[in-house]
């Protein structure tokens, strides 16, 4: 058995001191393998960002371990990408500088060959292509739509060549057609790129179509409820999402989501008011 590339034992989170103290991850046991895509989802505040900070070494864990490759993490690193809703990019950059320039201060910082400069442009050429950016490539960040920004940020975070890619909700601000022309793109990413994902959502029809299991996280105090291993085949397209197999794993999913948080879907509101006589 190979080791996992990410292990999570007993891992505990508090925000907060004394009265004002909350526990915002408990007990959390997660070991995740190369080169799998892995989405968390569950009703909002139940951990999801915190843990995926934790994992890319942007936020401490009070106990537990998180290991990667076997070894505990110690803070950020150069193996762990993140991209996020808003795609900080510089507005001052063009696409190729954008994708490129963290690369480029590591260059002035390291003792970098002429052969590290040139394998850096080639890298960004081809992420530029991969990332269907090459007819914008000389375009400022304001002329692009927040796809075409959100392309350039994940273009960015893959420069290193990162083991680990951390996504939170990286495609929450896009519009219902964009997003699917996404999800198509990661999935192509993670093919040709063979990185570990790990993506946070809130959408789970999104957690389903990307990932190869769904962990669903449950609030007050947040812990992993349940993981669910995605029916469907590694090559993936649009009409998978109204197979039998999704759908019944959909409900399944939100129907736990529901009884872990207490939400109510829009389906019971609906029934609450049919169920509500309206006094004449
Ligand atoms: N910096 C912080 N200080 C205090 N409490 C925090 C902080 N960050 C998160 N929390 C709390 O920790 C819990 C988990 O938050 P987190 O943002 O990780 O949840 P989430 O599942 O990602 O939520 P959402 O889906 O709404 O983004 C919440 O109760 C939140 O209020």
């Amino acid at each position: 058995m190979t080791q996992p590339k990410i292990v999570i034992r007993d891992l505990q989170k508090f925000f907060g001191e004394g009265k004002q103290q909350t526990q915002a991850l408990k007990d959390i046991e997660l070991a995740i393998q190369a080169n799998e895509f892995i989405t968390f989802v569950g009703a909002s505040g139940c951990g999801k960002s915190t843990l995926l900070r934790i994992i890319g070494g942007l936020e401490q864990h009070n106990a537990g371990d998180v290991l990667v490759n076997g070894q505990a993490i110690q803070g950020a690193g150069i193996d762990r990408a993140m991209v996020f809703q808003h795609y900080s990019l510089y507005p001052w950059l063009g696409v190729r500088d954008n994708i490129r320039f963290c690369r480029r201060l590591q260059a002035h910082t390291d003792d970098c060959s002429q052969a590290d400069v040139e394998a850096a442009s080639g890298r960004t050429d081809a992420l530029i292509r991969l990332m269907g950016l090459s007819a914008v490539e000389h375009a400022y960040p304001n002329q692009l739509s927040g796809g075409m920004q959100q392309r350039v940020a994940i273009a960015r975070a893959l420069m290193a060549k990162p083991d680990i890619l951390l996504m939170d909700e990286p495609f929450g601000a896009l519009d219902a057609q964009t997003r699917e022309v996404m999800h198509d793109l990661i999935r192509h990413v993670f093919k040709l790129e063979k990185t570990t994902i790990i993506f946070v959502t809130h959408d789970v029809e999104e957690g389903i179509y990307l990932g190869n299991r769904v962990v669903l996280m449950a609030p007050r105090p947040g812990r992993i409820d349940s993981i669910y291993e995605v029916p469907l085949p590694a090559e993936r397209h649009q009409d998978m999402k109204h197979s039998p197999e999704f759908l019944q794993l959909k409900r399944q999913i939100l129907d736990r989501i529901r009884e872990t948080s207490g939400m109510k879907t829009d389906f019971d509101l609906l029934q609450q008011l049919t169920n509500t006589s309206v006094p004449m």
